[in-house]
């Protein structure tokens, strides 16, 4: 049972132009959680993120954040909640011209009156939290993949979000580095009292350190449960993902038409 849920989706639909993406998702993710959002490559994960953060409408259904239903706020508003919500991409680009104080710094520069003295100690605050305080005065260009996106995940947390939205933070990182990006995400979300949705791919290090996952298929949500309900679920779906299957219900090919048909085409150009 979902308690006091922070993000609700009900009976989301959305459609990029003629395209549907999503059909009628259901999804309550309940504060202090950190859960993760599944599915096949093309399956609307992201589009999921967009509608929370209000970038995109849903053309069917609701979604709400903290009781505020998005696409019923006005821009101000909007823009207001959006203060609270920390976003982390797969290639969460630090500026490379400034350092790595100056990049958590960012947005504490832009969106606060806060002295200069405050920035610095809440900036320290945010590099340790993530093992980098003594990481300030690098570049960009002299970090790891791994310490990048650490720096990346200090600088998300800013300005103390409520709601982080992680998506593939783990790409690309070598196993050690994987492993400390999702104890932090977890250790992060306990801490600063935060929640987080995770979209990635990684199942094994997701089971690890979330609350809950979803399974996003066909539009819908097609399976959803706990780390240990996943793990030895005999629904084929989740068993491909938990296994690794390159095949099965997930489907490997981009929806296309016949290969016959397409030879045909391209041999009689
Ligand atoms: N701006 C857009 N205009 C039209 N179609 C789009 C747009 N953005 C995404 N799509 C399509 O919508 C579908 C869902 O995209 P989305 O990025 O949400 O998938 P995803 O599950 O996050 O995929 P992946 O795991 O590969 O990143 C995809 O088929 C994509 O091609």
């Amino acid at each position: 049972m979902t308690v006091d849920p922070l993000v609700e989706f009900k009976k989301v639909g959305f459609s990029y132009g003629a395209r549907p993406i999503l059909k009628s998702v259901d999804m309550q993710i309940s504060r202090g959680q950190v859960i993760a959002i599944m599915g096949g490559s093309g399956s609307g994960k992201t589009t999921l993120l967009r509608l929370i953060g209000g970038e995109i409408r849903p053309t069917t259904g609701s979604v709400s954040v903290a009781d505020k239903i998005i696409h019923e706020l006005s821009r101000n508003e909007l823009f207001k909640l959006r203060r609270k919500m920390g976003m982390l991409f797969q290639f969460g680009a630090l500026f490379t011209d400034l350092s790595v104080f100056d990049n958590v710094a960012f947005q504490m520069r832009e969106h606060t009156n806060l002295p200069e003295s405050m920035i610095r100690d809440l900036v320290l605050m945010k590099l340790h939290a993530v093992g980098l305080r003594g990481a300030q005065h690098l570049m960009p260009a002299q970090l790891s993949g791994g310490m990048a996106r650490r720096v990346a995940l200090a600088r998300s947390i800013a300005l103390d979000p409520m709601l982080m939205m992680f998506d593939e933070p783990f790409t690309g990182l070598d196993p050690i580095s994987l492993g400390v990006i999702g104890g932090l995400i977890r250790r992060l979300t306990d801490t600063l009292g935060m929640t987080s949705i995770l979209v990635t791919h990684d199942i094994q290090e997701s089971l690890r350190i979330v609350d809950y996952v979803y399974f996003l298929a066909d539009g819908v949500i097609a399976a959803h449960g706990t780390p240990d309900e996943v793990r030895v679920s005999s629904v084929p779906f989740v068993h491909q993902f938990v296994h690794g299957e390159i095949d099965g219900p997930v489907p490997f090919h981009y929806h296309a038409p016949g290969y016959a048909q397409d030879l045909a085409i391209s041999s009689s150009i």
